[in-house]
C-alpha cells in the first residue's frame, strides 16, 4: 500500500470527496475498505501533521524564551537600557539588562515547568477515536488519524476528521456545530453531485460534529486544519464565553494598567515641565511603571493553575482547561443529573405490566425488541431491558427505525415478520400516552378504546409507579402496512399501549455524604434531569437533599429569562427538562451572577456543559460530553468533586494573596515614590534602585504558589470582587503612604538627609515592609496562627536579608547605596514594626467590616 500514496496533500481536495464513487475516493487516498498498514499511516502523519483543528505551534523553549522580549514592558526596558548605554551610563545600562535578563529567566522557567506537567496531564483524556490498521480496530488519539484511514463511528462518537462514508445504518449526526441546524441529520452511503457543498453532502461526516445513532464505517478525506472546522477553528477558539475568572481578571488587569498610565504620564509631565533632567525623568518613569506592573500575575496564575492541575490529577480529577480549577473553586451552584451521579448507574427492570397493571410478557417483548434493534446509544433503560436473555427476537427483523431524541423522549422501530410489518414505540410516557388511541389486555388477545376513565387510570397507575421510584417506559405499537420501508415521527400515531415496564435505579449511597459537604462548603446542588418529576423526588427524598422547589420542561418553556432567573434561584429540582432547556437554565443561573458547575455524561448534557463556568463530566461519558467538559472526574464520585473543589479554592486563595500584596503595600509605595518624586530636589529612589526593589520583591513572591491557604479559608467558595480589591487597595495605599510620610520626615527632618542617604534608606525600608506584608495578608487569622510554606518563608526573609545587607557591600556603592548610620537603622527598624501592626490591625478591621456585610 505504501507505493500508492496521495500525489501531494491538496490532492483529496482536488474533487469534493462526496462525489464520484467511494471506490474512487479509496483509490485516490491509496486506502482501501479495511484502512490503511500501521507504517503508512505514520509515514502520512508525518506528511499531513497532526489531526488537530487549531495549527498547533509547538514552539521550541528557545523561541519561547525569545518571544517574551516582545512584551511592552520588557521592550521599554530594553530601550531604557539602551538609552543609558548611549548617553555613557553603562553602570545602569548592565544593571538594566541583568535584571531584566534574570526576571524573564526566573519567570519562564517556573512557567515553562509547571505548563509541561499540566499538558501531559490533558493528554491523558485526548479524544480517541476507532480506527482500522493493519486490517485490525484498534483505539487511537484522534490526533494522530491521516487521510486514507478507515473509522468506525456509533451514537455517542465525535466524528474525528472529514470522512466519506463507506457502510452506514440509521446514521443520524448533529452537525450543529457547522450549520446552526440543531436536528440530527440523516447520512447515508451513495454519490453527491460534484457541485454539493460540504452541508448538502448527505454522504460525508464531518469532523467535530457528533453522531446521534446508528453505526458507520468511513474513510477520512481530510484532517486537522484542512477539514471544514478547520477552517473555522480559529473563531471557534474565540467562541467558549468567558468564564467567571477569565473576566475577572481581565477587568483587573485593566484597572491597574490605567492607573499605572495615569501615574506615569502625570510624573513624566510634572518633571518634564519642571526642567528635569529629560533621560533621568524618562528612565525613572519606566522603572515606576514596571514597579506598578504586576509582571508576576501571569507567572502565578499559571503557575497555581497548573499546581493545583496536578493535585487535582491525583485526587483522580482531570483538568482539560486549566482556568477550570479556579472556576471550580468559585463554583458556588452545582447542577448535576441524576443517573450515574446521584444514583447507581446500574438499573433494574422490575415489573413489566399491561395497561391495567396485571404482569405481561407482551410488554417485555415489545420493549425487547425495541431495544435490540434500536441503533441509537443505549441508555441504562435499555441494558436493564436486554438483560432478560429469555426473550428472543424470534423471526423479527428491522426495516426501520426512528432514533431516540431527547426532544421526543420516544424511539420507534419498524419490525416485520411473516409479511407483516409492526412499529414498535417506546418512551417517556407523558410523551407516549397522548399517541395512543387504544389499550390492550390479556397478553394482547384483546384492544379496547383509551377512553377518558381508561386513560384516568392508566395516569394513575404511573403516577402511583412513580411516587415508589420506578423509572417508567411506556411500550405501544401500531399494525404498519406490509410494504411500508420508511418509518417517520409522524407515524408515531393512533396507538396501542401495551403497557409499562418500570425500572430501579438505587440511588449512590456514597453520594449523600458528598452532597453534604457541597452544602456546607456552601455549594447549592441542583437537580437538572430529563426524567419524571417524582422518581427524581424519590432519589433526592432517600439523598436527603431537601427539595424547595420543582419546576418541570413544560412549566419552563412559559417563562421568559427575567422570570426564569428568578424561579431558577428557588429551584432545587428541574424535571423533564430538554437539553436545550438544561443549558437556559445554566445561563439563567450564571445570569443571577453565581458561578455554575454543570455534572453530565450524556449527549443531552453537552450544551450544558458548554454553558457552565466549569463543565465537569466524567472518564466513562459519551465522547461529546467528555469533549465539552472542562473537568474530567476518573471516578464517577461526587466525593471526588468535593476534593476538587477544596483545591481549587486554594488554588484561588494563593491568587489572592498576590493581587493583595501587589494592590496594597507595593502599590501604596509607588505612589509615594510618584509624590515624593515632584516634591523633592533629587530622585527618591534611583531607576536602578526601584528596578533592583522590584526584582527582590518579585523574588520574594515566587513561592506565593507553592504556599498553605487556611482551611476557613476553604470553607466557602470564594468571591472575586473587584469592588473589595479596590476598597483593599486604596486602604493599604493611605497606610502605607502615612508610613512613608513619616519616613520622610525622618530622614530630611531629623537627619537632613542627602540623595544617597534618602534613596538608600527608603529602598531599605520600602522594601522590607513590602515584602513582610504577605505574612499579614496571606491569612485571616493572627499571622503568628497561620504557618507559611517553608519556601515562603525563605524566599521573602532572603530578599529582606539581600536589601538590607547590600547598602553595606562594596556592590551597593553600584547602585548609589551608602551605609547607614546606626540611630537611623534602628529609627527605620522602629517604623517597620509600627506599620506592620497597623497593617495587622487594618487587615482585622477589614475582614470583620467584610464578613459582616458592611459596604
Ligand atoms: N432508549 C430509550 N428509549 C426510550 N425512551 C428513552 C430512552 N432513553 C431515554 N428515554 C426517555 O427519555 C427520558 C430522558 O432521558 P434520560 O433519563 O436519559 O435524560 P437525562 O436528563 O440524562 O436524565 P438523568 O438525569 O437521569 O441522566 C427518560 O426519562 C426516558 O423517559
Ligand atoms: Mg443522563
Amino acid at each position: 500500500m505504501g507505493d500508492r500514496r496521495p500525489s501531494s496533500p491538496s490532492a483529496p481536495e482536488a474533487l469534493p470527496a462526496w462525489s464520484g464513487s467511494a471506490e474512487a475516493l479509496l483509490a485516490r487516498l491509496g486506502s482501501s475498505s479495511s484502512g490503511l498498514t500501521s507504517t503508512e499511516a505514520q509515514a502520512r502523519l508525518e506528511r499531513y501533521g497532526p489531526n488537530t483543528p487549531e495549527r498547533r505551534t509547538r514552539r521550541f523553549p528557545v523561541v519561547e524564551f525569545l518571544a517574551r522580549f516582545r512584551e511592552p514592558l520588557v521592550l521599554v526596558l530594553l530601550a531604557a537600557s539602551v538609552a543609558s548605554a548611549l548617553t555613557g551610563d553603562l553602570t545602569s545600562a548592565s544593571i538594566i539588562a541583568t535584571i531584566l535578563l534574570l526576571s524573564v529567566t526566573l519567570d519562564f522557567f517556573q512557567e515553562h515547568r509547571a505548563g509541561d506537567a499540566a499538558e501531559k496531564l490533558r493528554h491523558m483524556v485526548a479524544p480517541r477515536a476507532r480506527v482500522l490498521r493493519d486490517g485490525t480496530e484498534q483505539e487511537l488519539p484522534s490526533a494522530t488519524l491521516v487521510p486514507g484511514d478507515v473509522v468506525l463511528l456509533e451514537a455517542g462518537s465525535l466524528v474525528p476528521a472529514d470522512a466519506r462514508l463507506l457502510e452506514s445504518r440509521d446514521l443520524y449526526v448533529n452537525q450543529a456545530l457547522l450549520t446552526g441546524e440543531s436536528y440530527p441529520v440523516e447520512k447515508a452511503t451513495g454519490e453527491a453531485p460534484p457541485d454539493a457543498g460540504p452541508t448538502e453532502a448527505r454522504n460525508a461526516v464531518f469532523m467535530s460534529t457528533s453522531v446521534i445513532s446508528g453505526t458507520a464505517r468511513a474513510v477520512i478525506f481530510n484532517t486537522g486544519t484542512r477539514t471544514s472546522v478547520g477552517a473555522i477553528a480559529h473563531s471557534l477558539a474565540q467562541r467558549a464565553p468567558s468564564t467567571a475568572f477569565e473576566l475577572e481578571m481581565r477587568r483587573f488587569g485593566l484597572m491597574l494598567m490605567r492607573l499605572t498610565v495615569l501615574l506615569v504620564l502625570v510624573v513624566l509631565l510634572v518633571h518634564v515641565h519642571a526642567r528635569r533632567p529629560l533621560l533621568e525623568s524618562f528612565l525613572f518613569s519606566v522603572a515606576l511603571a514596571v514597579g506598578l506592573t504586576p509582571e508576576l500575575l501571569p507567572m502565578i496564575l499559571s503557575v497555581t493553575l497548573s499546581r493545583g492541575a496536578l493535585r487535582m490529577a491525583s485526587r483522580h480529577v482531570i483538568v482539560k482547561r486549566l482556568s477550570a480549577v479556579h472556576d471550580l473553586g468559585s463554583m458556588d451552584v452545582l447542577c448535576t443529573d441524576k443517573t450515574g451521579t446521584l444514583t447507581e448507574a446500574c438499573i433494574r427492570l422490575e415489573q413489566h405490566e399491561d395497561a391495567t397493571g396485571r404482569e405481561c410478557a407482551r410488554v417485555l417483548e415489545l420493549t425487547w425488541l425495541n431495544s435490540h434493534f434500536e441503533t441509537g446509544l443505549r441508555s441504562p433503560m435499555d441494558e436493564a431491558i436486554l438483560a432478560h436473555q429469555e426473550v428472543q427476537p424470534a423471526g423479527w427483523s428491522k426495516v426501520d427505525e426512528v432514533p431516540f431524541d431527547f426532544e421526543r423522549r420516544r424511539v420507534s422501530v419498524l419490525l416485520e415478520r411473516e409479511g407483516h410489518r409492526l412499529l414498535v414505540v417506546k418512551g417517556a410516557p407523558e410523551e407516549l400516552l397522548p399517541l395512543c388511541t387504544h389499550y390492550e389486555e390479556d397478553e394482547g388477545r384483546t384492544q379496547h378504546p383509551l377512553d377518558a376513565a381508561a386513560r384516568a387510570r392508566v395516569q394513575a397507575r404511573f403516577a402511583e409507579l412513580g411516587e415508589q421510584g420506578f423509572r417508567v417506559l411506556a411500550a405501544a405499537w401500531r399494525e404498519e402496512p406490509p410494504d411500508m420501508q420508511v418509518a417517520r415521527t409522524g407515524d408515531e400515531v393512533e396507538l396501542t399501549l401495551a403497557g409499562f415496564a418500570a425500572f430501579l435505579d438505587p440511588p449512590k449511597q456514597s453520594a449523600r455524604p458528598a452532597l453534604e459537604a457541597l452544602t456546607r462548603g456552601g455549594v447549592q446542588v441542583k437537580v437538572v434531569t430529563g426524567d419524571d418529576e417524582r422518581v427524581a423526588q424519590h432519589v433526592c427524598r432517600e439523598l436527603g437533599l431537601p427539595v424547595k422547589q420543582v419546576l418541570t420542561g413544560r412549566q419552563l418553556e412559559a417563562l421568559d429569562e427575567q422570570a426564569l432567573r428568578v424561579r431558577a434561584e428557588q429551584t432545587t429540582l428541574f424535571a423533564r427538562v430538554s437539553p436545550a432547556q438544561k443549558s437556559r437554565i445554566i445561563r439563567a443561573l450564571r445570569g443571577r451572577g453565581h458561578v455554575v458547575g454543570y455534572l453530565g455524561d450524556g449527549v443531552n448534557d453537552a450544551p450544558s456543559l458548554h454553558a457552565a463556568d466549569v463543565g465537569i463530566s466524567v472518564d466513562g461519558a459519551v465522547d461529546v460530553a467528555r469533549e465539552a467538559a472542562d473537568l474530567l472526574l476518573l471516578r464517577q464520585d461526587l466525593a471526588v468533586l468535593q476534593e476538587g473543589v477544596e483545591e481549587g479554592r486554594r488554588t484561588f486563595g494563593n491568587v489572592m494573596k498576590y493581587i493583595r500584596m501587589g494592590t496594597s503595600s507595593n502599590f501604596g509605595n509607588m505612589l509615594s515614590m510618584a509624590g515624593a518624586s515632584m516634591l523633592l530636589p533629587f530622585l527618591p529612589m534611583l531607576p536602578i534602585q526601584i528596578l533592583l526593589n522590584n526584582l527582590l520583591y518579585d523574588l520574594s513572591e515566587l513561592a506565593i504558589p507553592l504556599d498553605e491557604v487556611d482551611p476557613e479559608q476553604l470553607a466557602q467558595p470564594p468571591r472575586w470582587d473587584l469592588r473589595s480589591v479596590q476598597r483593599f487597595m486604596a486602604l493599604f495605599g493611605v497606610l502605607s503612604s502615612l508610613f512613608d510620610a513619616a519616613t520622610f520626615a525622618v530622614l530630611l527632618l531629623l537627619f537632613k538627609a542627602e540623595a544617597p542617604l534618602f534613596q538608600t534608606a527608603w529602598f531599605m525600608e520600602s522594601l522590607t515592609t513590602q515584602v513582610l506584608v504577605i505574612f499579614i495578608i496571606r491569612t485571616h487569622r493572627n499571622p503568628l496562627r497561620s504557618r507559611p510554606s517553608g519556601w515562603l518563608l525563605l524566599s521573602s526573609l532572603g530578599a529582606i536579608v539581600v536589601a538590607n545587607v547590600l547598602p553595606f557591600t562594596a556592590l551597593g556603592a553600584w547602585f548609589g547605596f551608602i551605609p547607614l548610620p546606626p540611630l537611623l537603622g534602628l529609627l527605620l527598624a522602629g517604623l517597620v514594626v509600627a506599620y506592620l501592626l497597623s497593617a495587622v490591625l487594618l487587615h482585622r478591621a477589614f475582614y470583620w467590616h467584610q464578613s459582616h456585610g458592611c459596604p
